[in-house]
């Protein structure tokens, strides 16, 4: 077995972060819309994040926001003349357009792609997958420049391969790594790969929710297997449930989160519980590991509470000197259920046995919780030295990072401002300044 890290990848939230209620199916999305966002403390409550994680240390890196307004996006629509004019043209016809092509929802890098470590591929090499978030307008063309941002950072081919994102049709919605777990019994051993799916494209009788949308299918799960030479005996796939769905549980890690040999799920996540623990039993034992599974109950927390709190959007982290510490967001405590449930947890001599809490509430007043912010990436040590260095985080680029944010964010920004031609100007020098800090030029495409 290789010595290998886990490396979480944390989106830094752009200048343009705000609430336009985008994703039907996303309670918190819709029930904060229109209100007003403050993109500058968006971007510093997850620096905090990123800094006491690497302080602590956990292998911390971050993935840069995207160019906003997507000008592309908007020119491809129809909108057309100066940038100024492009911008005065979408929010007079269409501000929800408008909104799409401003939305800083490349910060939840859990939906950046799917990662494969190589301890799992035939090839033995790391595999990525950006995903193709078709299933709404404002996230569908992330995967380009998350696709273009993967391949600066992750550019040597004897270590890394990038791949093209599915196609963009509903059969092949894919979302990412916020429905996949890796579990194994530690980063560097062959792990199980664990695929949750919402619907099948080609199976009409296959269960699918009924008011929701179910973002990823189960042929964009078995492609992405097959794209990263995953090995089928250490490959399962389960149906989410799709009552939770129904309830806001618009992606798996809203109600499921695992790591190392832990499973740490509620008993509704799934269509068919006891069906899905034996397949992961059965294919953990093909590597010599038993899973342990942490099961919450519906009469201890219910499924509303679970979305409102993010209990499982948590960060089930293994810790240098043994154990496990969840990360997660201040709502979990001001949920009386949940509160209680996590007191007990910590002090029930199970696998989890410590806490750990941040105000991330800029985020998740859209839906994204401590795991939609961070993409995880098993590296042995010699993959971690490939990668690009400039986006690991230290304490130097912490400190350069909170000037950068305070120089170019607002502290506040309302549907009508994503009409100001200035907003796009500053957006823009903040990608710029950004370039340099992070050692990438070149990294956005702005013809
Ligand atoms: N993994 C968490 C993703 C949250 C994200 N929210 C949003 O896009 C809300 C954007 C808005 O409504 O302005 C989503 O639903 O995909």
């Amino acid at each position: 077995m290789r010595n290998a890290r886990e490396f979480n990848f944390d989106g830094l939230v752009g200048p343009s972060h705000n609430y336009a209620g985008l994703s039907f199916g996303n309670v918190a999305s819709f029930n904060n819309v229109r209100s007003a966002s403050n993109p500058r403390q968006a971007a510093l409550q997850g620096l905090a994040k990123m800094r006491a994680l690497a302080a602590r240390g956990f292998a911390q890196g971050l993935l840069p926001p995207q160019a906003r307004p997507n000008f592309r996006l908007l020119r491809r629509l129809g909108f057309s003349g100066t940038d100024a004019d492009v911008l005065a043209q979408a929010y007079r016809e269409s501000p929800v357009i408008l909104a799409c092509a401003y939305s800083a929802s490349p910060m939840w890098t859990a939906n950046a792609a799917t990662v494969s470590p190589s301890a799992d591929t035939r090839d033995g090499r790391v595999h990525f997958t950006a995903a193709n978030l078709n299933n709404k307008l404002h996230r569908a063309e992330e995967h380009a420049q998350a696709t273009r941002t993967l391949r600066a950072l992750f550019a040597n081919p004897d270590r890394f391969v990038v791949h093209d994102p599915l196609p963009s049709t509903p059969a092949f919605g894919d979302e990412g790594a916020a429905n996949h777990t890796r579990f194994a019994s530690a980063h560097g051993a062959a792990g199980v790969e664990f695929f949750v799916y919402g619907r099948v494209e080609f199976d009409p009788s296959a269960p699918a929710p009924a008011k929701y949308p179910a973002r990823q299918t189960l042929e964009a799960s078995q492609a992405v297997a097959r794209l990263h030479g995953l090995d089928a005996a250490r490959t399962v796939f389960a149906s989410q449930n799709p009552d939770v769905i129904d309830q806001g549980v618009f992606h798996n890690d809203v109600i499921a989160v695992g790591n190392g040999n832990v499973l740490f799920y509620h008993e509704q996540a799934f269509a068919n519980e006891a069906g899905t623990l034996e397949a992961l039993r059965r294919a953990l034992g093909v590597t010599g590991t038993d899973l342990r599974a942490v099961r919450v109950d519906t009469g201890v927390v219910p499924v509303a509470d679970a979305v409102a709190s993010y209990l499982f959007n948590s960060q089930l982290l293994s810790k240098p000197d043994g154990g496990m510490a969840l990360v997660v967001p201040h709502e979990c405590r001001e949920t009386a259920t949940v509160a209680r449930y996590l007191e007990q947890l910590v002090a029930s001599g199970g696998p989890i046995d410590e806490l750990v809490e941040f105000d991330l509430r800029q985020s998740m007043r859209n839906g994204g919780g401590p795991a939609c912010l961070r993409l995880r990436v098993v590296l042995t040590d010699e993959e971690a030295t490939a990668m690009h260095q400039g986006v690991l985080m230290t304490e130097d680029l912490y400190a350069r990072l909170v000037p950068w944010v305070e120089r170019h964010y607002r502290d506040r920004v309302e549907p009508k401002d994503l009409a100001d031609p200035q907003l796009a100007i500053e957006c823009a020098a903040a990608l710029e300044d950004l370039e340099r800090i992070l050692g990438l030029p070149g990294l956005y495409d702005l013809a």
